[in-house]
Parts: structure tokens; C-alpha cells; sequence
């Protein structure tokens, strides 16, 4: 029973781009997502983040190399931005069912997975950054998918809603076994919840776990002395030691993964 199982493949990407309009936008990129895994794609604008994004939801098809799914795989995907008409008023009980026919009971336990269950009457208009991504999270995952696609997932959050939202992206992979792909501007936080790194730059720049990307070169060489403030961040706000696979230095089950607001002190 100890046996190790090989996590199921939801996706890989083999020496994929996409060239437009003469131009490649990105190229080169290799990357597979398994079921319960946590994937981040990081990298300056511009460097085909997004591009990547669209060729695993299959919006975009791959112009070189080429993009394999798991038979029936179904993708969740949360936007960077939401074409809303902001002027009419929206509940969040409404938003849910714009995209699809829910049936109550669904709705709600989709809003309580993400902990906003009390904000199914609350017009979405008036909702916080991180109370809006929540009901974005919520709004993918009613679809039950196989593979949730986050674009900018804290996006207008600050920092202690930032660590919150990581946490609850952890936790819904931790219940529901989706694979997660997420897009970020640079590792800071997000470096405590995620599997594998890979650096853009219009092409793959460096990969592997947080801690490996982190003291790469290149990713030194891309993001410069940002590297070293957002990571001098990270571990202020930390109260506890990692070994370099994430997990918490003494944590009571060896090397359990422990990242409950009770073994953090973040500053407000
Ligand atoms: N539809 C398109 N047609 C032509 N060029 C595009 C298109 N979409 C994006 N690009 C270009 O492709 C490159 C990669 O864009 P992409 O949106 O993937 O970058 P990104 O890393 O997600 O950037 P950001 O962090 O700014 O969101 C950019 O140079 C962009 O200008």
C-alpha cells in the first residue's frame, strides 16, 4: 500500500508556441500538469504568460509543438478581468448562474468552499479584491474541473489577502485533486503554495521547485533586485523555517505541510 503512485497527467505541453502575425509570442515551452499539482507560471510582462495560459485552456491552438489533454479533461478558468456591465446591479447568487444553470444547494456549497457562502445576496459590485477572486474560484469550481486555470489570481489584493487567497487555492487543490495552473507577475508569496515554477521570457527561462527557481540565475538576471525584495518579504512575514520543499522546519508530522493562519504572523 506504501507504493508510490504516478499522479495522473491532466496536460503537457511538448515545445509549444504560438507565433502571430509574424511574430512568436512564446515558444519552446515544455510543461505537464498532474492532478493535485500546483504549477506557476512567472515571468515579466509581455512574456507569454497569458499565451501559455490560452494554448492549456485551448483557447489559443499551439503554431509549433504541441499540446496534449487527458481525454474529456474539463478546465476551469478564472480571468484577469471580467467584462461585467459594472452599472447594473449583480448579486453574487446571479453572477454564479450567468454561465450556467445551478441549482441552489450547489451554489451555496460552492460559495462555503471558498468561504464567501455569506455573500450569495451581496451585490458583486461592492465585494473587496479578495471577496471577488473567492466568488471567481467559486464560479470555475461549481463545474467540478479537472484542471483550474488562474490568470493573476491576486490581483487587487493586498498583501494578507494575498497569502489567504494562496492558501485557499492550496486547499481547493487539497479537496478536489484539480491540477492548478497559475500566472503571476513574480514568485513572492506565491512560491509557499506552488509545486513547480517555470520562468517566461518568451521562452522558458528556468523551472523547478520555488526554492531551486528562486536562486537560478536566470531568473536573478530577469527580475533582478525585485527577486531579492519580494523574497526578503516572503520570509519576514514567516515565523517558521522551511525545508526546501516548502514544508515547515519541526513540523510535528516530519514533513507536513503546514500553512494555517496559526503558524503564520503576517503583518496587517
Ligand atoms: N492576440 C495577439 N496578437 C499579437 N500579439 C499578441 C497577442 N496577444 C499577446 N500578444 C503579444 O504576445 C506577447 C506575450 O503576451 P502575453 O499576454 O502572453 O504576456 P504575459 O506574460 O501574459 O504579459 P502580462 O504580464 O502583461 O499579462 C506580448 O508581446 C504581447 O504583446
Amino acid at each position: 500500500m506504501n507504493a508510490i503512485v504516478q499522479r495522473e497527467n491532466l496536460i503537457t505541453l511538448a515545445g509549444a508556441g504560438v507565433r502571430s502575425g509574424g511574430r512568436v509570442l512564446v515558444e519552446g515551452v515544455d510543461l505537464t500538469i498532474a492532478r493535485g499539482e500546483i504549477v506557476t507560471l512567472i515571468g515579466p510582462n509581455g512574456s507569454g504568460k497569458s499565451t501559455t495560459a490560452k494554448m492549456v485552456t485551448g483557447v489559443l491552438k499551439p503554431s509549433i509543438g504541441t499540446v496534449t489533454r487527458k481525454a474529456g479533461l474539463t478546465v476551469g478558468y478564472v480571468p484577469q478581468k471580467l467584462s461585467i456591465d459594472w452599472t447594473l446591479p449583480l448579486t453574487v447568487e446571479r453572477l454564479m448562474t450567468l454561465t450556467g444553470r445551478f441549482a441552489p444547494a450547489e451554489i451555496i456549497a460552492a460559495l462555503e468552499a471558498v468561504g464567501a457562502a455569506r455573500l450569495l445576496k451581496a451585490a458583486v459590485q461592492e465585494l473587496s479584491g479578495g471577496e471577488f477572486q473567492r466568488v471567481l474560484f467559486a464560479r470555475a469550481m461549481i463545474r467540478k474541473p479537472d484542471l483550474l486555470v488562474l490568470d493573476e489570481p491576486v490581483q487587487g489584493v493586498d498583501f494578507s489577502g494575498e497569502v489567504a487567497l494562496y492558501q485557499l487555492i492550496r486547499q481547493i487543490r487539497d479537496t478536489t485533486q484539480a491540477g492548478i495552473l497559475m500566472i503571476s507577475h513574480d514568485l513572492h508569496v506565491v512560491m509557499a503554495e506552488t509545486d513547480t515554477v517555470i520562468c517566461l521570457n518568451g521562452h522558458v527561462c528556468c523551472r523547478g521547485t520555488p526554492n531551486a527557481v528562486k536562486t537560478s540565475p536566470e531568473y536573478l538576471r530577469l527580475f533582478g533586485d525585485r527577486a531579492g525584495s519580494a523574497l526578503a518579504l516572503y520570509e519576514h512575514h514567516h515565523d517558521h523555517e522551511h525545508h526546501d520543499d516548502g514544508c515547515v522546519v519541526g513540523a510535528e508530522h516530519g514533513h507536513e505541510h503546514h500553512h494555517g493562519h496559526e503558524g503564520h504572523k503576517h503583518a496587517h
